[in-house]
């Protein structure tokens, strides 16, 4: 008996400094000629006020700026990861062996998994052809009314909070006044203006932007305050999101009632969301003259083409990055306007404003008119050069063992993924003032900016969508997205950071401004 439980023990002892031998230090076969990042700088945010560009510039800067690649751990598995844009091009052209491997591959036990499935963003070879051939046609030509129209609801949403607060403020200033001051103050003109918190109503408009154009239903976000698809997808990435399943994925084996709960709401939303889907398309009206990419996906899926998984993964695809991509990026723009409030945010505004833009009704001339102006679009660029959305994606897995350039030898089934953060941020790559906030390096015509964006991104210094034949299919979709909300809401308000926002970026995961606060006032008084 006693030996038993002795062997019980040895054995547990040697599994769990497996582990931690698995966790602190990489693989044998992984490359020796490049640093490893301590294993536990992956889990300071958790322990430590710190955001991402705190923990690239304490830990990462420096070696990736000198070797292009280091060894990280990350997911519950040793990587590599690159920012050099040399790599970075290597791998976009070598897609066969730097293949895509997404969470259904990498995690698929995880309630991440369980959300994201197989997809167009994830998957490879043969049905990654089929999926991508399904959506291409309706990410690239689409209608663009519902992004005005939904800009517009979105600014007076903003104006309905400032003339809540201008209403709150008037009420508390005048009964806390002796009444000779009210009267006074009743000839006073008083500016609405406004604290809001940005992250919630930024969602709500992405989410109503993408179902529109990409689902082919209202998600309803703009038109009530809580609908309950929102609040379901709310629960489900807040569930997610969790620093700790993320860090440690396997959880998700065990039988955590709180995780076994997570699964099934997602399972829960993603069947809600088909529902809404096929109940909008299907039976409303003449489905067959739509030109979604829902109603691609689901004549592929009638042609047996793909499953009903990969139909209902691909929409929530869709969904997902649809809204979460232009969201980062919104918000990121926000951000820096109000930062720089009195030189770039004047000079967009004055931009628009010597267009006919805001009298034009056709909306094609308005989306010539913004994709002519060359301000708004090195703001953007700039924007999404400092601050990539995703600033670091780890889903390629070797197929076999390879070069990284003439040095680093790759050992098969190694996850390898990317830096862009880092490849932003590069003085090889941009120069000196890489960390400096600079639209006009971009250029000053339309034509030049146009022309080095497209250099940028062929020699990969410019990563933010990736590239390749992988490279993102709603680049075009996302860009129009934020110039038609700035402009809207450049004719209406002026913004500055809120006196009381802490200046931080998220400490993990996709990068932008963390629970943005902004001050917006109304350019037209009351
Ligand atoms: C600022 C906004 C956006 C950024 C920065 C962005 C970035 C990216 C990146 C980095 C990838 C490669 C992902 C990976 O390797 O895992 C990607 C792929 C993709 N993105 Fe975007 N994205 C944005 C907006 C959108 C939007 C609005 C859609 C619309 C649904 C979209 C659809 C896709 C698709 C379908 C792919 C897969 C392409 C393929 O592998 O064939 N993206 N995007």
């Amino acid at each position: 008996m006693l030996l038993i439980v002795k062997l019980i023990l040895a054995i547990v002892i040697l599994s769990v400094s497996l582990f931690i031998t698995k966790v602190i230090f990489p693989p044998w076969s992984f490359p020796k000629n490049i640093p490893t990042i301590p294993f536990y700088v992956t889990f300071m945010t958790t322990f430590y006020d710190l955001d991402q560009e705190d923990i690239y510039r304490l830990y990462l800067k420096d070696k990736l700026e000198k070797y292009g690649a280091v060894k990280i751990y990350f997911g519950s598995r040793w990587n590599i990861l690159i920012s050099k844009p040399e790599f970075l091009s290597i791998i976009f052209k070598k897609e066969d062996i730097f293949a895509k491997a997404g969470n259904h591959l990498k995690i698929p036990y995880s309630v991440l998994a369980e959300y994201t499935g197989e997809n167009v963003i994830s998957a490879h070879g043969k049905i990654w052809k089929v999926f991508r051939n399904t959506v291409t046609r309706g990410l690239t030509v689409f209608d663009s009314e519902p992004l005005f129209k939904n800009a517009k609801i979105f600014t007076s949403l903003i104006y309905n909070k400032l003339e809540k607060a201008t209403a709150t403020t008037t009420k508390d200033t005048s009964s806390s006044l002796s009444s000779s001051y009210i009267n006074i103050l009743d000839g006073v003109n008083i500016t609405p203006q406004a604290n809001i918190f940005m992250p919630e109503l930024i969602q709500r408009l992405t989410l109503a932007n993408i179902s529109q154009i990409a689902l082919g239903f209202d998600f309803g976000t703009l038109s009530q305050d809580n609908p309950p698809l929102h609040s379901q997808l709310k629960q489900v990435k807040a569930e997610i999101f969790q620093p700790l399943y993320l860090n440690f994925p396997f959880l998700d084996l065990l039988p955590i009632p709180n995780r076994i709960k997570a699964r099934k709401n997602v399972l829960k939303f993603k069947q809600n969301v088909v529902n809404h889907v096929e109940k909008n398309l299907i039976s409303n009206y003449n489905f067959e003259q739509t030109q979604f990419p829902s109603s691609d996906l689901i004549r592929a899926y009638r042609n047996d083409d793909i499953t009903e998984k990969q139909l209902t993964d691909n929409m929530m695809i869709m969904l997902i990055a649809g809204h979460e991509n232009p969201q980062l990026l919104l918000t990121t723009t926000l951000y820096l306007l109000a930062k720089y409030h009195s030189t770039w945010q004047t000079k967009l505004r004055a931009e628009l404003f010597a267009t006919d833009y805001y009298l034009l009704f056709n909306h094609d001339k308005k989306v010539s008119v913004l994709n002519s102006l060359p301000v708004l679009t090195t703001f953007i660029y700039e924007s999404i050069r400092m601050y990539p959305p995703l600033s670091q994606i780890i889903n390629r897995c070797t197929t076999q063992k390879c070069m990284l350039g003439p040095n680093i030898v790759i050992p098969a089934n190694a996850y390898v993924g990317y830096n862009v953060y880092g490849t932003g941020r590069s003085p090889q790559a941009w120069g000196k003032d890489a960390n400096d906030f600079k639209p006009e390096r971009w250029g000053e015509t339309i034509d030049d900016i146009t022309s080095t964006w497209k250099h940028a991104k062929n020699s990969s210094i410019m990563s933010a969508f990736h590239g390749g034949r992988r490279a993102c299919l709603g680049e075009k979709l996302a860009f129009l997205e934020v110039k038609v909300t700035l402009a809207e809401l450049l004719r209406s308000f002026e913004w500055e950071l809120s006196d009381d926002w802490v200046e931080k970026m998220t400490p993990a995961g996709p990068l932008c401004p963390s629970n943005l606060k902004l001050k917006f006032k109304s350019i037209y008084g009351e």
